[in-house]
């Protein structure tokens, strides 16, 4: 689990329901102590798996109903949040707080300044009173399972400098008051179900942003607060223009169904408009479907079909398209015969039965967004309305036949291991080839690395490196074991468990599509001697392996134009880094790992097992059960579990 930095926690002071103490403690404070101390304690943190500290304004002698206020809105809190009372408690008992923000606590601390709630087990929306506290500077909600709707007044925060809601479910339009609020400084949206423009930030003080993996769309604002910033911080998103792709050449995005979440209201003759079209395109399909069943003398009546079931339609023997009537499709179960005569059924295949109580309309119909666009297909986040989430990709190019792709599905389904993300089902058509598996909620190590940079951010700490690692390295050995090789081993298809283990997903993908859209794939992980992209060896793993770990050690992405030497490579530019200068440490290894102490013997050692790994002579490298003993040692060295 990660684990805030000393410098995060704050030892608890002056309770606020400590009345007396709080007053007397600055009783006799000159006015610019108390402004001062204003500015540096009204700080309100409850950091997920540490303690709970409260750093609470304690300078109420000049106005004390502030005060009685503040006790109660904190009260009414706790109350939400620690319905075990286990304040106060030592540190062997923490836990990360679940509940909501009642309306009526937090909003009643009108003088903080700083919230900070990270990393807990917080859900719900927020309580439109939070508006109230118009002092705020800084508001970290990052890791917590909120949902809801973004402020719809950020002009209330003026001084605003910090506002990070990332990897929550938030949903919605982020509102253009963000604009008015304040000096923003840094501005983290990443991983939540936002929707619609970016807003038109303008301000030049915007230093660390990241929006991606969201549903935004349209055109990236071309303001010099957005400019300054790289595609990472808005891939993930149906965005265009730059830093992405030019607006003229993105198709329209395609999505299973509409994204959840806050709608503009249309016009009068907007909703006319839909209204007319939309009966003019059911005439259409009904037409079209009583052609098709006339044609091919296939049973069912002349149902009316609407465009969702239309998606659900297959080829049959004869190559026409014939619609899955709704009573038929969706129902789990086995695959259907390849000799069938009947027009073959568009069934999710469940590798382990269907003990998730779905089927594939319950999938069509589910809210999805997407998660990103990798090279064999898009990825989609669906929840169901059962409240599973589950990861949907979406194969493009597949380049074989139904009976090969359920073969190689077969083979999937028991690759079964804790370090691999269980895949659940597939789905064949023609038109449509899927691919569900579980939704890991702490996402990729791709977005953990190069998602997050805020300067008081949590470190990545050693532990949870060797941690992620070490899962990645389980998960490709279970593969090598059977002489499977995975082909697109990356950070992007690392996810990360409850608890910050390495998961490897996507294995065995490269065989299912066509070299063309296998070209962009594995740029900085591809090991120098594969030729053809389709055919990688338990050796090119081992490579993009060693490139992974790299990446984890210097938190840097594998090809960056800004490592010295244009386009080279990672394995490249660290080896080209003197060891024996003096600042090598720094200058090779994550900032955010190097605030470590005492763990710099075991960084170079892992170094070194990565650089083994990405030798240029696939017969020098180790195999993954190698690599797997070695980082073992660091996993009990640290007392992992
Ligand atoms: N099961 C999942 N749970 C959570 N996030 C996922 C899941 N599967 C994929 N993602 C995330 O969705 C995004 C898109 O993934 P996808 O696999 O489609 O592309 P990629 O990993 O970027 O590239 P590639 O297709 O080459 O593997 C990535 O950020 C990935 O980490």
């Amino acid at each position: 689990m990660l684990r805030p930095s000393s410098a995060t926690m704050q030892w608890a002071m002056n309770p606020p329901w400590d009345r007396s103490k709080g007053a007397r403690l600055h009783h006799h404070s000159s006015d610019a102590e108390r402004r001062q101390r204003r500015d540096h304690m009204c700080h309100l943190s409850l950091v997920g798996s540490t303690l709970w500290v409260l750093l609470l304004s304690c300078f109420w002698s000049e106005v004390h109903g502030d005060l009685a206020a503040d006790a109660n809105g904190l009260t009414i809190f706790r109350q939400a949040v620690d319905k075990l009372n286990r304040l106060p408690w030592n540190a062997s008992d923490v836990c990360a707080w679940p509940g909501a923000i009642p309306t009526g606590s937090l909003g009643q601390l009108t003088e903080l300044r700083v919230l900070n709630l990270r990393s807990n087990n917080l859900s719900g929306s927020l309580p439109a009173d939070l508006e109230n506290c118009g002092f705020l500077r800084s508001i970290y909600l990052q890791n917590n399972t909120f949902s809801g709707l973004l402020p719809s007044n950020f002009s209330s925060w003026p001084n605003l400098n910090r506002f990070d809601v990332s990897f929550n479910n938030f949903s919605g339009e982020v509102s253009p008051s963000l604009a008015d609020a304040g000096q923003l400084i840094n501005l983290f949206l990443q991983n939540n179900s936002l929707t619609g423009s970016l807003p038109p930030l303008n301000m030049s003080s915007l230093t660390n942003f990241n929006a991606s993996n969201n549903n935004f769309t349209g055109e990236i604002p071309r303001t010099a607060a957005y400019s300054k910033f790289d595609q990472s911080s808005f891939l993930g998103n149906n965005l265009c223009g730059s830093p992405l792709e030019d607006c003229a050449l993105v198709p329209a995005p395609l999505i299973l169904s509409p994204p959840s979440g806050h709608k503009r209201k249309l016009s009068g003759g907007a909703i006319a408009g839909i209204v007319i079209g939309s009966v003019a395109l059911l005439l259409l399909v009904c037409l079209l479907c009583c052609l098709s069943y006339k044609k091919t003398k296939s049973r069912g009546s002349n149902k009316q079909v609407n465009l969702y079931e239309a998606r659900s339609v297959e080829g049959n023997s004869n190559g026409d398209r014939v619609v899955v009537p709704k009573g038929e499709m969706g129902s789990s179960g086995a695959a259907v015969p390849a000799a069938s005569t009947e027009p073959e059924r568009s069934r999710l295949v469940f590798f382990e039965g269907n003990k998730y109580g779905f089927d594939l309309e319950d999938l069509l119909r589910a809210s999805a967004e997407v998660l990103g666009k990798g090279s064999v297909g898009t990825s989609y986040k669906a929840v169901l309305e059962s409240g599973i989430f589950v990861a949907v990709k979406r194969l493009k190019d597949v380049s074989i036949e139904k009976k090969d792709f359920d073969l190689k599905m077969q083979f999937f389904g028991k690759l079964k291991h804790e370090n691999l993300v269980p895949v659940i089902a597939y789905y064949y058509s023609r038109e449509e080839k899927l691919l569900v598996s579980m939704y890991m909620t702490n996402g990729s190590l791709s977005a953990l690395l190069h998602g997050n940079k805020e300067a008081n951010s949590t470190p990545l700490d050693w532990d949870t490196r060797v941690r992620i690692a070490l899962g990645a390295a389980l998960g490709i050995l279970h593969l090598h074991d059977k002489d499977f090789t995975h082909g697109n081993i990356k950070s992007s298809n690392v996810l990360l468990t409850s608890n910050y283990t390495g998961c490897v997903s996507d294995y065995g993908l490269t065989q299912l599509v066509s070299a063309t859209s296998a070209a962009n794939r594995m740029v900085g992980y591809r090991a120098p001697e594969i030729t053809d992209i389709r055919k990688p060896t338990l050796k090119t793993d081992v490579y993009s392996f060693g490139v992974l770990l790299l990446e984890l050690l210097t938190g840097r992405p594998p090809m960056q134009s800004s490592m010295s030497g244009e386009g080279r490579d990672l394995p490249l530019w660290v080896q080209s880094v003197p060891r024996d200068e003096e600042d090598w440490y720094s200058k090779v290894f994550d900032p955010q790992l190097t605030r470590f102490e005492g763990v710099e013997d075991e960084v170079e050692r892992v170094l070194d097992i990565a650089l083994e790994c990405v030798k240029q002579s696939p017969d020098q490298r180790p195999t993954m059960r190698e690599v797997v003993e070695k980082l073992e040692k660091f996993k009990q060295h640290n007392g992992h579990d």
